[in-house]
């Protein structure tokens, strides 16, 4: 039996699935890692903690007894995107990595539209977001300029970890997509904008497809994981491709939802001049020279963790859930904007905050959370919103990530997106994903189709319901009130943060 593992760098964990020819995920093995907010909108991490967490989740599944290491032929990866990896003359870190979820860079995002005008849109084809890493860039060079003097040049998390893995420095298209320093759709670095920041063109690594062979193990990193030396490593892809890949998301007409530490939704595009406006991000898929437009709610999944951690530590996620499908849509006139970190989609706005609207003396803790659930999944709307706008079909959604995980809100999916929702038999969307990379770079399958094929299995169906759909439909319009109504107040209360 041969098996590839498909390594999934995510922002609370690392997840390494251990996979067959058949697609039959048959051992997994996780390692979280902590998240370090020194101030209001900053969020970063070690990436000597990848690292760690990564040899031992690998270990874990090589010493699985039933497996011999020297059987599994290839790995790959997907990984959380954005994140700034600064690497000195000597390809070390020069300080922790800035993440996609922080936003202090709202003055460089000012500063790359005053330089670049037009240019920025033509040739990114994405607008300047604090979440993208040129951004980050240009604020340690502006705020560190010590630390910045030692860098020469940049990886992203899950290229940081395949270096550490086999010494040799590359980034895939999918992932040089969101550092605003990619021409997507020439798919090459752009020399204007790296002329135009002062940055040489050796700053940025090489770029490969995600399916690409990138290199083997070196000997530490094959003995401390415990795979074989000659392991193949493969590019892979970021996460939101890698999501899309592991869930069949391969041609025109298909969407994905993904409810993880962020939200996406994700149509699918062959057409490389598709322009939304910079209304949504435009990126290469991990599926060689193909495309797909998003829309991201950055706190997602982390709305509902927060929730969890601040008023019901030590529940699990089907304690805290187990009774908001007893409430019905709107959870009692209880209304909430999931903005506890800015927002991207579609207010590109890190100064606004998440709001809760209509505390009623009788709601109880249910109704906060079916609240917080349905507020998650109204931002997710406004990107639904505006693919049928820009005139995209979207009746039939894939969902994954942890947020596909419970029922109830599978089908509170279904109700506001107006739309079949799909679900995964094995909800392992990005992770899945890494390892159809590594399949198809081992040449098990001729495609990336046929290895989708092959793995991806759909399980339950959540059609709408009529009378909850048309309830959403007024809720949806009173929720999207709120950003305008809330603004300004948030302006004033940026000053009180800490
Ligand atoms: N059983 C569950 N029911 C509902 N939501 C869940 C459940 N488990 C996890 N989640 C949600 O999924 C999120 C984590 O999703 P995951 O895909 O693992 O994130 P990431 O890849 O960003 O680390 C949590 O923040 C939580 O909101
Ligand atoms: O910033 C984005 C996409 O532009 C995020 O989707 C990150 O890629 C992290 O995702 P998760 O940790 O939520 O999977």
């Amino acid at each position: 039996m041969s098996y590839v593992i498909g390594i999934d760098l995510g922002t609370s964990a690392v997840k390494a699935l251990l996979v067959n020819k058949e697609g039959t995920i048959v051992a997994e093995a996780s390692r979280s890692y902590p998240l370090y907010h020194e101030r209001s909108g900053w969020s970063e991490q070690r990436p000597e903690d990848w690292v760690d967490a990564t040899h031992e989740a690998l270990r874990e599944l090589a010493a699985n007894e039933n497996i011999d290491a020297g059987a599994i032929e290839g790995i790959s990866f997907s990984g959380q995107m954005h994140g700034l990896v600064l690497l000195d003359g000597e390809g070390k870190p020069v300080r922790n990595a800035i993440l996609w979820n922080d936003t202090r860079t709202t003055e460089q995002c000012r500063e790359i539209e005053r330089v670049l005008g037009d240019k920025l849109l033509r040739l990114t084809r994405n607008p300047a977001l604090e979440g993208f890493t040129l951004p980050k860039i240009l604020w340690v060079r502006e705020n560190e300029p010590a630390l910045f003097q030692s860098a020469e040049s940049f990886l992203l998390p899950k290229d940081y970890v395949r270096y550490r893995l086999t010494g040799r420095r590359h980034m895939d298209y999918s992932d040089a997509a969101g550092t605003l320093l990619l021409e997507v759709a020439e798919k090459r670095w752009s020399d204007e904008v790296l002329e135009a920041f002062g940055l040489p063109a050796s700053f940025p690594p090489p770029l490969v497809e995600s399916h690409e062979l990138t290199g083997t193990l070196l000997p530490e990193a094959a003995e401390r994981s415990g795979l074989n030396v000659d392991t193949k490593v493969f590019a892979g892809g970021a996460d939101n491709a890698c999501g899309a890949i592991g869930s069949g998301i391969l041609s025109e007409g298909l969407t994905l939802c993904s409810i993880g530490t962020s939200g996406v939704i994700l149509s699918y595009e062959d057409d490389k001049s598709k322009d939304f406006g910079g209304k949504v991000h435009f990126f290469n898929h991990g599926k060689e020279d193909s495309f797909y437009a998003m829309g991201v709610t950055l706190a997602a999944g982390y709305s509902l963790s927060w929730f969890k951690k601040t008023f019901a530590p030590g529940e699990s996620y089907d304690e805290l859930l187990a009774e908001v499908g007893g409430l019905p849509p709107g959870a009692g006139g209880l209304l909430f904007t999931p903005y506890l970190v800015g927002e991207r989609t579609p207010h590109a706005d890190s100064s606004i905050r998440a709001s809760f609207v209509g505390i009623d003396g009788s709601h109880e803790r249910k109704h906060f959370a079916r609240a917080v659930m349905e507020g998650i999944t109204f931002s997710l709307n406004e990107s639904v919103d505006m693919f049928r706008g820009a005139g995209k079909k979207v009746e039939r959604i894939v969902s994954i990530g942890g947020g596909a995980q419970n029922p109830v809100w599978l089908q509170m999916q279904a109700d506001i997106f107006g739309a079949t929702v799909v679900s995964l038999e094995n909800e392992q969307g990005p992770g899945l994903g890494a390892a159809m990379l590594a399949a198809y770079g081992c040449g098990w399958f001729d495609s990336l189709e046929a290895c989708s094929a092959a793995f991806v299995k759909y399980a339950s169906e959540y059609v709408p319901n009529q009378e909850a759909s048309n309830a959403y439909v007024g809720l949806f319009r009173a929720y999207q009130q709120v950003y305008g109504a809330t603004r300004e107040l948030n302006e004033t209360l940026a000053a009180y943060r800490a």
